[in-house]
């Protein structure tokens, strides 16, 4: 492994150079891989795995989504099967439902792992909380994971462009002696760019924390606080939507993809980094106590035991759908929709 300085530690990390695609293939080449499920991750991971020459079929029971998989080039019967079927044929069952729908199926599942068959996972969840998911795999079965670092959508769109998001990557179970091999070749597979070693608990943990956290709920948060104390003191919707979202996402993030964040304020006027050297210390301050708060709520499992009571309730999806509708009907995303359309290369 390449031995990389992250800001002072050094950290063991895969990359595609030491373990290229070719070897990728050549350790999965005797292994029939069951993409299980086909909502966001599953179309990402199983369209890249078949680009890369992998023995690749999907599982999905019928419906849009089923649907979906055939526009997408799966052949009913060839390539796409019944969840069971699937199960059945595959050796290397890539557990790819959502969270909650994995505790529902794991009876089932459970059943096609025969001695010497793989379980891969994208997430620590259904193992680490075993007591609350029941997900306890038989002993003579491999069980790993590779977790993309972002969207299944974004990794599919990535692996277009000849580009790859980061995975992380665990060994929670080898029955074969071959797991880690196996777990290295899958994340390559699945179209990642470097891969960092962690454990099941440990990327449950983070993946929870960063979802709620800065990639998704603190975000949002800080959006729309900002968003009202422009709205509340006389801004339109547009300069105040445009002064808090379309700049940082159109101009100002890619500066900090690009090259760091010092990098992006180096390219603003000096006085706006005076004032986001002086601003970026108060907002850590106060914010800080809300994230110590979130990864106590993650490591207490209430977050999980949340998300699993909420999810298993029959009317859980219309109420998804209604609070992501009054999120897209809010005036901040109505001003973002309307920002949006407006962008020179949307016409
Ligand atoms: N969404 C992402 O981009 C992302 C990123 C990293 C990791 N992950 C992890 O990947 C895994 C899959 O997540 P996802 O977001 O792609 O899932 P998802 O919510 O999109 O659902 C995946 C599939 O589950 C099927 N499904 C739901 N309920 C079912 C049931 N009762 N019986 C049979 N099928 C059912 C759906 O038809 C769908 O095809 C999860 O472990 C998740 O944490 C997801
Ligand atoms: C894409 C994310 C947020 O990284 C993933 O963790 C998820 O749960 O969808
Ligand atoms: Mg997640
Ligand atoms: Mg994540």
């Amino acid at each position: 492994m390449a031995q990389i300085n992250f800001g002072g530690t050094v950290e063991d990390v895969v990359t595609r150079e030491e373990f290229p695609l070719e070897k990728a293939r050549q350790v999965l080449s005797d292994q029939t891989i069951a993409v299980i499920g086909y909502g966001v991750q599953g179309p990402g991971q199983a369209l890249n795995m078949k680009d890369n020459g992998l023995n690749v079929i999907v599982g999905q029971r019928k419906g849009k989504t089923y649907d979906k998989a055939v526009a997408d080039g799966w052949v009913p019967g060839e390539t796409l099967f019944e969840i069971e079927e699937a199960l059945e044929k595959g050796t290397i069952i890539c557990y790819l439902l959502s969270d909650a729908a994995q505790i529902e199926l794991w009876p089932t599942v459970k059943k096609y792992l025969t001695a010497g068959k793989s379980l891969y996972f994208s997430h620590g969840f259904g193992i680490t909380y075993k007591e609350k998911t029941g997900i306890v795999p038989p002993a003579d079965v491999d069980v790993f994971l590779a977790a993309p670092k972002g969207s299944g959508t974004s990794l599919r769109r990535l692996f277009v462009e000849g580009k790859g998001l980061n995975s992380s990557f665990a060994v929670y179970q080898d029955a074969t002696g071959t797991a880690r091999e196996k777990c290295i070749a899958m994340a390559i597979g699945v179209g990642s760019g470097y891969l960092f070693e962690t454990d099941f608990y440990k990327e449950v943990t983070s993946d929870l924390t960063g979802e709620r956290g800065t990639l998704m709920g603190a975000i949002q948060g800080i959006f729309a606080a900002q968003y009202e104390v422009l709205r509340e003191n006389g801004h339109s919707p547009s300069e105040a939507f445009n002064e808090t979202v379309e700049e940082l996402t159109q101009s100002l993030m890619p500066l900090v993809a690009e090259n760091g964040m010092d990098w992006m304020y180096a390219n603003c006027s000096t006085t706006a980094q005076r004032g986001a050297l002086d601003w970026w210390k108060p907002f850590k301050e106060a914010t800080k106590p809300v994230f110590a708060k979130l990864y106590d709520s993650v490591k207490t499992q209430a977050e999980a035991a949340r998300s699993i009571d909420l999810n298993s309730q029959p009317d859980y999806r219309p109420k998804l759908e209604a609070e992501l509708k009054d999120l897209r009907e809010s005036e901040m995303w109505q001003a973002g929709a309307a920002v949006r359309s407006l962008r020179p290369e949307r016409n």
